[in-house]
């Protein structure tokens, strides 16, 4: 369980990113939130691993306020968060077995980490997270070789290496076309099925929050201003979570059939098989 209680976060310069938090997230599950650029989605994420220290109240994980976690303590949560960004951050030039192996470093000796000696049961279970994400062949390639979808799967399967209880995505799919973005909120919503990973991710897209999330919580200007199941909300709530009329640039696209809920259900669409997708 993740309990924000009464969370508010200052930056340095003044900027109010959240403002008086409260939310409960229950084990596994699968969580999006919405709202438009600037409204406190990373900075609430980020509360979670303790990347952004809140100016006032408390985040507990599984009962525990990370704000108290002192270094070997706070490095064990870590070690059990796995984290996904935009921008994928892989280390280009080494091979996407190297970048997965290293969701295990929390759990190798540094001496080892720095001569690449990593277990065997290590590697082992690094090839089975690329196999999960359809890329085991690509293990010996060098992480710049590959496409946009396909480093980005790199990077949940160095989430999944660390065995995580919690994955945070923070706009997992900004960078990626539409086919491959849905094709990575299949796997991040599949694993999460599978592996009862609670799941939190950012988005800026109606479509895809509508299509993967069990509950979508909305962000406005710091504050949750919506918090309910996806199959309840519809262009109404997007309009107060954005503060305007809804968009064509609120929407990734990419699947057939895309549209808002209206109140009485599931939007239930099947998105389209990409180019980068052929599992
Ligand atoms: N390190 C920082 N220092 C100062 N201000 C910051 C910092 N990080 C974020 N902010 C500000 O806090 C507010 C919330 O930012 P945050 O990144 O959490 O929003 P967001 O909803 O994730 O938007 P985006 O998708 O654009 O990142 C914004 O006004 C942003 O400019």
């Amino acid at each position: 369980m993740i309990e924000f209680r009464r969370v508010s976060k200052v930056y340095p310069g003044g900027v109010r990113a959240l403002r008086d938090v409260s939310l409960k997230i229950n084990p596994g599950e699968f969580v999006v939130i919405v709202g438009l650029s600037g409204a406190g989605k990373s900075t609430l994420l980020r509360c979670i691993n303790r990347l952004v220290e809140p100016t006032e109240g408390q985040v507990l994980v599984d009962g525990v306020d990370v704000g108290k976690l002192k270094g070997p303590e706070l490095r064990r949560l870590r070690s059990r968060i796995g984290m996904i960004f935009q921008t994928f951050n892989l280390v280009k030039r080494s091979s996407v077995i190297k970048n997965v192996l290293a969701g295990r470093l929390a759990h190798t000796p540094t001496w080892r980490a720095l001569l690449g000696w990593f277990p065997r049961e290590d590697v082992e279970l690094a090839l089975e997270c690329l196999a999960r994400v359809g890329i085991a062949d690509k293990a010996w390639t060098r992480a710049d070789q590959l496409s946009g979808g396909q480093q980005q799967r790199v990077a949940i399967a160095r989430a999944l290496c660390q065995r995580p209880k919690i994955i945070l995505a923070d706009e997992p799919v900004a960078s990626l076309d539409p086919p491959t973005s849905h094709a990575v909120m299949r796997d991040l919503r599949r694993i999460n099925r599978e592996d009862g990973i609670t799941t939190i991710v950012n988005l800026h897209f109606i479509d895809l929050a509508l299509t993967y999330a069990d509950r979508i919580i909305g962000m406005r200007n710091g504050e949750v201003v919506f918090d309910g199941p996806a199959a309840t909300v519809t262009e109404r709530t997007f309009e107060e979570i954005y503060g305007r009329p809804v968009r064509a640039e609120d929407f990734r696209g990419g699947a057939e059939g895309v549209a808002l809920g209206t109140g009485q259900g599931a939007v239930g669409a099947v998105p389209a098989q990409g180019e980068d997708d052929r599992r």
